[in-house]
């Protein structure tokens, strides 16, 4: 469903990626792991045309994502971005409609919300809360029913743990692994986490030196050599 192609990126005389080449299926659920600054993020900026690599490419059902078939696939997209980055102005229902908003009454807006909220355990209770009154862990749930809002066909989880003591932490990847079952959307994590990956995935690639140096089912990742390193063993 997204592919990558030799994707390419330098800063300077530094090459972040050197040619990755990825794939996730329709409804697959996909990790994307690697140690701190070997390009994750810019490999998932790269992919939603934030970043526009030296070379290569991206394909999302077998289309090139360029100017012409980005607007269709961001309509079909939702994101849980690190840290929740919620809109500090706007009150919890806004954040989360904050699409639906711009097709829909308020009113109709507000009870899709406040459905999305109890799908990530929040009560309507919370609808009209700013986002500075809210926990990590509720902002987070937050940031999770905005990027459902609009029933995505693919979702994009940047290190959705990060900030959370462990048993939030592992209650927010819970909560995802439920909604990408029960929704069947394509799923792409970007975490450190291996809780998260074993919790969430299907799939798990490593991002080494610029290349995916190992990708494979997250129940054969524990033999594979490539990721003991990163799980930390000899
Ligand atoms: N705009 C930029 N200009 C120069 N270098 C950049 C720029 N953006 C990213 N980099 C460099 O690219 C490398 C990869 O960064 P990236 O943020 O993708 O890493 P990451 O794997 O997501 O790291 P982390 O897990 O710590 O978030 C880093 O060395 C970073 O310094």
């Amino acid at each position: 469903m997204i592919r990558t192609v030799g994707l390419h990126k330098a800063f300077g005389p530094k090459t972040v990626l050197a040619g990755v080449d990825l794939a996730v299926g329709q409804g697959e659920s996909l990790c994307v792991i690697g140690q701190s600054g070997t390009g994750k993020s810019i490999l998932l900026k790269c992919i939603l045309g934030l970043v526009a690599p030296d070379g290569g490419q991206v394909f999302w059902q077998d289309r090139p994502l360029d100017a012409a078939t980005r607007p269709d696939f961001f309509r079909r997209f939702g994101m849980l971005f690190q840290g929740g980055a919620l809109f500090d102005s706007l009150t919890v229902w806004q954040n989360v409609g904050f699409r639906l908003r711009q097709r829909m009454p308020d009113a109709r807006a507000r009870a899709l919300a406040i459905e999305k909220l109890a799908r990530v355990g929040l009560g309507p209770e919370t609808a009209d809360l700013m986002p500075a009154e809210l926990s990590g862990g509720m902002a987070k749930r937050v940031g999770l029913a905005r990027a459902i809002a609009d029933d995505p066909e693919v979702i994009f989880f940047d290190e959705p743990t990060t900030g959370l003591d462990p048993i939030r932490a592992r209650r927010i990847n819970d909560l995802i692994r439920g909604i990408v079952t029960e929704t069947g959307a394509t799923a792409i994590t970007i975490t450190h986490d291996m809780d998260s990956v074993r919790a969430i995935g299907d799939r798990v690639a490593l991002l080494q030196d610029g290349h995916i140096a190992w990708d494979g089912p997250v129940a054969g990742m524990d033999r594979a050599a490539p990721l003991a390193g990163f799980l930390g063993r000899s």
